[in-house]
């Protein structure tokens, strides 16, 4: 089997030094280029430095470079980032795994427009046990269809930009599809104030700020008289890391479209 070629776009960031060394290790794969953007205090520097184990591949702001040199972005950066980088990709065929969140719906129609030309993987969590609770939360909500309040809670650390987490909105969407509702009809994202009465049909968001919490989430289905609560706790980014690159090998099988972690973990 020929290595996979990664590139990995915010290679100085919080996930792409977890991606940096998820790849140095992946046996089946090779660290193509390492990009961040510029200014970044990590560009020059070798991208396996920062997490202990030299690697040859210094860490460059030219990202179409870079992008050509790969046979796939991985990306975690912020949307505008993501989205210049996309083109790139277009441009050299290059598949691309899209881990960032916070897209409007422009930025998520130019994800998909481009994934007629070239395979892509864009999912707001790539862990597997998040995956598994997206399908746990359908069969609940399918169950627990009437008489169920629901409200989604997410956790994150300070530094986190977006809210609510793209894995929370994901949530809603899944109950509100499984409910036959719509999330843009349904959503309320925080409460203040007199708020009056919860109408029965809408799906609550609440979100938390701090410290270094690496991501939690949770889905509360309240009856009467009895509560039943899916969540999901990361104590690591080691997971999304790993998702990623499983990700990107599933890219390698197809030619363009466009795919999430259902997909590459055969959940659909
Ligand atoms: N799908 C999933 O499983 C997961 C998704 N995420 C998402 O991934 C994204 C990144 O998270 P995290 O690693 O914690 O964030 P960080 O801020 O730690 O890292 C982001 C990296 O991208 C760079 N960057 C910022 N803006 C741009 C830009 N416009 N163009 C190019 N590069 C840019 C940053 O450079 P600089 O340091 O110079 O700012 C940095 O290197 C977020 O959207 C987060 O929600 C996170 C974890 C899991
Ligand atoms: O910013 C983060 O850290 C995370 N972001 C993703 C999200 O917005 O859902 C995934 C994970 O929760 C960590």
């Amino acid at each position: 089997m020929n290595a996979l070629r990664i590139a990995i776009a915010g290679a100085g960031g919080r996930m792409g030094r977890m991606l940096v060394e998820a790849t140095l290790k992946d046996a089946h794969a090779t660290l193509a280029a390492a990009i961040d953007q510029p200014g970044a205090a990590v560009l020059g520097k070798d991208a396996g430095e920062m997490v202990g184990a030299p690697c040859g591949v210094a860490i460059s702001s030219d990202s179409d470079a870079g992008i050509a040199q790969a046979s796939c972005l991985i990306d975690f950066t912020r949307p505008e980032g993501t989205l210049q980088h996309l083109e790139s990709c277009r441009r050299h065929g290059t598949a691309i795994v899209i881990g960032t969140t916070g897209f409007d719906a422009v930025g998520k129609k130019a994800i998909a427009a481009a994934a007629q030309d070239i395979p892509v993987v864009f999912a707001p969590n790539m862990s597997v046990g998040v995956n598994v609770v997206f399908k746990l939360l359908d069969v609940a909500a399918r169950i627990l269809n009437e008489g169920y309040d629901v409200e989604v809670v997410e956790a994150h650390h300070r530094q986190k930009v977006d809210a609510p987490s793209g894995t929370a909105l994901r949530m809603g969407e899944v109950v509100a599809h499984a409910l036959g509702r719509d999330l843009g009809d349904c959503a309320i994202y925080g409460r203040q104030g007199v708020t009056g009465e919860r109408l029965p049909s809408t799906i609550g968001f609440a979100t938390v700020r701090g410290g270094d919490i690496v991501g939690d989430h949770d889905v509360l289905f309240c009856g009467l008289g009895e509560r039943v609560e899916i969540g999901h706790r990361a104590s690591s980014r080691m997971p999304y890391a790993l998702g990623s690159l499983r990700a990107a090998h599933f890219l390698s099988r197809v030619k363009h479209g466009l795919f999430d972690m259902q997909d590459v973990l055969g959940l659909r």
